[in-house]
């Protein structure tokens, strides 16, 4: 049995680790009202008396724009509790996984970000959440960070439910085309988890920081056309430069993460995110009926 321990209920990744269900694991997930990021001595404390076997973050500050009014509690959700969580769960020698984020990097060029590239995050969110992964190393126990990158699901808020709202009520919709990326599922990041976690459980687990994201690489307007081609939408998408999409945080434009180290180390590889939304849009139509 592997017990597997996740700070985070609602959240899109929080929602898909909670229905990877299978009968050799347990998987508990704890909540704003039984574990607040805000308070990293609580969270530490819920670690310290686990019976878990490996222990999944999945909880973060994850709004990009409303970070930059907000730097304080974002730095706190994305920082100091993962530090605290890291500390505590060396102190018990037991994993610690952890997601970062693509918008660690600042998106120059246009060749895949390998995992030791240098980072150069442009807002705040990218700024926390860097500073979260380098505490995580910094605890010095076993440990993955995870950089994932545009995620979507049925479940929160996302790209594809944002443009499956705005173009059920428009005839067209401007979205940025010079942003590249790889869109990722909640489902599938769960399932990289939980197999990270099982390499850990039976002594084959390698610590470091990975890439995992979706394939094929593509631009937030690609992405759009995609979501509405699957979905039988009829909304036009036209391609804009992101300086006329202003926004309070800078986003990067080269998002590509290599992901050959998970590959190798992990035998786990990128998944076909065209595949991934099929199945995201079965279930919102499933929800609709
Ligand atoms: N969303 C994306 O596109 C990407 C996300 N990531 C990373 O993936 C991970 C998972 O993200 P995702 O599932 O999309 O996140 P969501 O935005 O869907 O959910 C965030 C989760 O964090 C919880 N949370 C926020 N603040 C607190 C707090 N103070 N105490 C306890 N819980 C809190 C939320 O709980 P509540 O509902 O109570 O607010 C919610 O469950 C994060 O580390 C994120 O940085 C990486 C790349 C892309
Ligand atoms: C709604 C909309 C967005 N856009 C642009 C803005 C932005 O550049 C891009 C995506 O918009 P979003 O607000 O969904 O993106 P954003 O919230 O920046 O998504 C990011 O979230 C964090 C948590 C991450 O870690 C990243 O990997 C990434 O997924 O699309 C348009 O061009 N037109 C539109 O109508
Ligand atoms: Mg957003």
């Amino acid at each position: 049995m592997m017990h597997v321990l996740v700070f985070g209920q609602t959240g899109q990744v929080a929602t898909a680790l909670a229905q990877q269900t299978c009968a050799d694991i347990t998987i508990t997930c704890l909540g704003r009202d039984r574990a607040d990021l805000t308070d990293p001595a609580a969270c530490a404390a819920i670690i310290a008396q686990t019976h878990a076997d490996v222990v999944i973050n999945a909880a973060a500050y994850t709004a990009v724009d409303r970070a930059e009014s907000e730097p304080d509690l974002a730095r706190a959700i994305n920082a100091t509790a993962p530090a605290a969580m890291a500390r505590a769960c060396a102190a018990r020698k037991i994993p610690f996984l952890h997601i970062s984020t693509d918008y660690v990097f600042g998106g120059s060029g246009s060749r895949p970000w390998q995992v030791d590239d240098p980072t150069g995050p442009l807002g705040i969110y990218g700024q926390t959440k860097l500073a979260g992964e380098d505490a995580v190393r910094a605890a010095a126990g076993a440990h993955v960070i995870l950089r994932t990158s545009w995620v979507f699901s049925a479940h929160g808020a996302n790209f594809v439910k944002t443009m499956l709202r705005l173009g059920a009520m428009r005839p067209d919709i401007n979205v940025v085309a010079d942003q590249h990326g790889g869109p990722t599922a909640a489902d599938d990041i769960a399932a990289a988890l939980i197999s990270i976690a099982r390499a850990f459980h039976t002594g084959r687990g390698i610590s470091g920081t990975y890439h995992f994201s979706g394939s094929p690489n593509v631009s937030w307007a690609g992405f759009a056309r995609t979501i509405f081609a699957s979905a039988g939408i009829d909304c036009a998408v036209q391609d804009i430069p992101t300086s006329a999409y202003p926004t309070p945080a800078a986003r990067p434009a080269n998002s590509r993460l290599d992901c050959s180290a998970l590959a190798r180390d992990y035998a786990i590889a990128q998944p076909d995110w065209q595949g991934s939304l099929r199945h995201v849009l079965q279930s919102l139509q499933g929800e609709r009926q």
